[in-house]
């Protein structure tokens, strides 16, 4: 379980990020949903102990992270139960997408790369179906195929939480799915926390065990999707008018009617005048 208790973020002088309360259960998959520029990386990368909190703390595995300077002991130990895969994978490298893959496992790797750590990888690879690109250059592979090969490597570290921004924004229908369904299988099986950045509301509800809404820097609410998705959320969080329909499986699917031209309150105000 991973808790956080009243967390701040500053960045470049200015607060990003205040006021965050959460408990993120074991084995459940939770998205993050916002607008741009709501600060849903930012929540990421101080989970990450990438970013100093200016308030507050998180609370994982017995340790508690504050505020103030990150000791680079403490953050090694944090980061090293934590797996992150940031929104911009770049990867001009001139390594193959198995020598990226096997990276993964580095801290465990002493020069010599074993056969289960082969097999390890390339059934990562396979997993994320793309096995027969592992001879290739990663830098030879287009966005959505390096994306499945990033996300193949943090699978390798084996961690107590995955954090994951925008994991499917290159990805075609197909692979969307495909990744998602690993992570909540993953997810499940190993009991551990899996964090998620995603723009695109539907999958978000249908993949999500919890949402957590993140919007001008606070955590505006969180739930599971389906008695958290309304029109008056979604409209007020994002600035459009949206309908909520439901799919067979009971999922929440949001359908975009239009940018919201006024509030319900400013419309109120409007026709008592
Ligand atoms: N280094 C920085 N210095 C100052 N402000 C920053 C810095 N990095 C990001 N910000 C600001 O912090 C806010 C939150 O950014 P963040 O990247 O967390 O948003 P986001 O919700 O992930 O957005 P997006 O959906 O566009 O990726 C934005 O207003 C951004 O401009």
């Amino acid at each position: 379980m991973i808790r956080l208790d009243d967390v701040a973020v500053s960045r470049g002088g200015q607060p990003i990020l205040r006021g965050v309360n959460a408990t993120l259960e074991p084995g459940l998959v939770h998205a993050v949903i916002g607008p741009n520029g709501a600060g849903k990386t930012t929540l990421l990368r101080a989970l990450f102990g990438d970013l100093p909190l200016s308030a507050g703390g998180i609370e994982m595995a017995g340790r508690r992270m504050g505020p103030g300077r990150l000791g680079s002991p403490f953050r090694k130990a944090w980061r090293d139960a934590l797996a992150y895969m940031p929104q911009d994978s770049s990867a001009d490298l001139a390594m193959t997408v198995l020598e990226v893959v096997v990276l993964g496992r580095l801290g465990r790797l002493q020069f010599h790369v074993d056969d289960e750590t082969l097999q390890a990888a390339m059934a990562r690879l396979d997993a994320a179906d793309i096995a027969h690109l592992a001879d290739r250059e990663i830098g030879s592979l287009s966005g959505g195929q390096r994306q499945m090969a990033m996300f193949a490597q943090v699978l390798m570290r084996d961690p107590l939480a995955l954090l994951l921004d925008e994991p499917v924004s290159a990805l075609d229908l197909k692979h969307q799915i495909a990744l998602l369904d690993v992570v909540r299988g993953e997810t499940r099986a190993t009991e551990r926390v899996t964090v998620v950045v995603l723009h695109d509301l539907n999958l978000a509800c249908r993949y999500a065990d919890n949402l957590l809404v993140v919007a001008d820097g606070t955590l505006r609410a969180s739930g599971p999707p389906r008695s958290l998705v309304t029109p008056d959320l979604i409209g007020s969080v994002y600035g459009v008018e949206v309908e909520v329909l439901h799919d067979s499986r009971g999922s929440p699917v949001v359908q975009p009617m239009g940018r919201a031209a006024a509030s319900a309150a400013s419309r109120r105000q409007m026709a008592a005048q």
